[in-house]
């Protein structure tokens, strides 16, 4: 344990992993920050980046004192999306002495860059991320597999896939006919690659919020975090895992997944401590639950 202060609050801290492409910070208590970190490149996703964030959200997974996570992109921009100067040197350059080898090889490449955002979704804490100005390629696939996506007024997201000759390959195509309602727009999206603009994004679902600048997103961002950070990470996990299950399954199956999930859960003295304040008209900031 570390001890730092932050924001006048002193705040117990674990050691953060230190990582090249992702900066790890504890804004507050039990919320961890991950800012994509290589702003002069605009946020482009590197070789690096992609298994560190598979080790940063798996470490983040088994951290008990992180309860939600903010997802950011440090400078101008939140993510070009895939380093196309890197690209070459992985995607495009794959081992094999055959046709089948060769394909054998790039399948495990593909799986490998789809699990840098299935990590984000199979993690039990809530994810929140915040993009400023443009969300471009790898970058949608990041934000689908996200929580809570929040933006500002400049923000832009863009699947430009088709663009680079590739068809969307870890988790656009996938995710976001989940998130937004209108198939029809998504098709439109991902084949024409057009750019589409906050207001159209709050209109379609695929955000939440639009904030006038990113400092006031930030903050909003970092205020829903401590709001759901100070509710019973049992409830809060078991309401993530449920959502994504149920996402993709019929309503009898998340029904019955979610009887066998409470079974054990509904044990849990959160309840009771949370009932016993609702019931005092107190909110969750005044109770201590146990780590997780
Ligand atoms: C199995 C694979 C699965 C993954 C697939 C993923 C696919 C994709 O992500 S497709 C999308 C690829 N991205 C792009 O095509 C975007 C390219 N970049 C831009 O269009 C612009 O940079 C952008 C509009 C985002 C920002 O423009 P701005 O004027 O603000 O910055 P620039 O002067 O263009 O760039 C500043 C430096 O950053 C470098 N850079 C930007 N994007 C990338 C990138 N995608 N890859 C590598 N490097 C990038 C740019 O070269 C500049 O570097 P330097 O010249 O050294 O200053």
């Amino acid at each position: 344990m570390i001890w730092k202060v932050l924001r006048g609050e002193c705040c117990a801290l674990r050691a953060m992993s230190t990582y090249s492409s992702l900066l790890l910070s504890r804004p507050t208590d039990c919320v961890t920050h991950v800012e994509l970190n290589r702003p002069e490149k605009r946020n482009a996703m590197n070789r690096a980046f992609w298994s560190e964030m598979v080790s940063c959200f798996s470490e983040i997974a088994e951290d008990p004192d992180c309860r939600v996570v903010v997802v950011s992109g440090a400078g101008k921009l939140f993510t070009a999306g895939i380093d196309l100067m890197d690209m070459a040197s992985d995607v495009l350059q794959p081992e094999g002495d055959d046709t089948a080898r060769i394909s054998w090889n790039i399948r495990k490449i593909i799986s490998k860059y789809q699990d840098t955002f299935t990590v984000i979704e199979k993690c039990p804490k809530p994810v929140i991320v915040a993009v400023h100005g443009a969300c471009v390629g790898g970058g949608v696939d990041l934000i689908t597999a996200c929580d809570i996506r929040l933006c500002t007024q400049d923000a832009w997201f863009q699947v430009k896939e088709v663009d680079i000759g590739l068809a969307a390959d870890v988790g656009t195509l996938q995710r976001l006919p989940k998130v937004i309602g209108s198939r029809s727009l998504v098709n439109e999206l991902a084949l024409t690659a057009r750019k589409m603009y906050a207001d159209e994004a709050r209109s379609c679902g695929l955000v939440s919020r639009v904030f006038v600048d990113k400092e006031a997103m930030m903050a909003a961002a970092l205020e829903m975090a401590a709001e759901i950070a100070a509710r019973s990470p049992v409830a809060v996990q078991g309401t993530k895992v449920n959502l994504v299950y149920s996402r993709d399954h019929s309503v009898q199956e998340g029904l019955d997944y979610m009887a066998a999930w409470n079974m054990s859960m509904l044990q849990t003295q959160d309840v009771m401590k949370s009932a016993q304040a609702s019931m005092e008209k107190k909110g969750p900031q005044s109770i201590t639950f146990s780590k997780l």
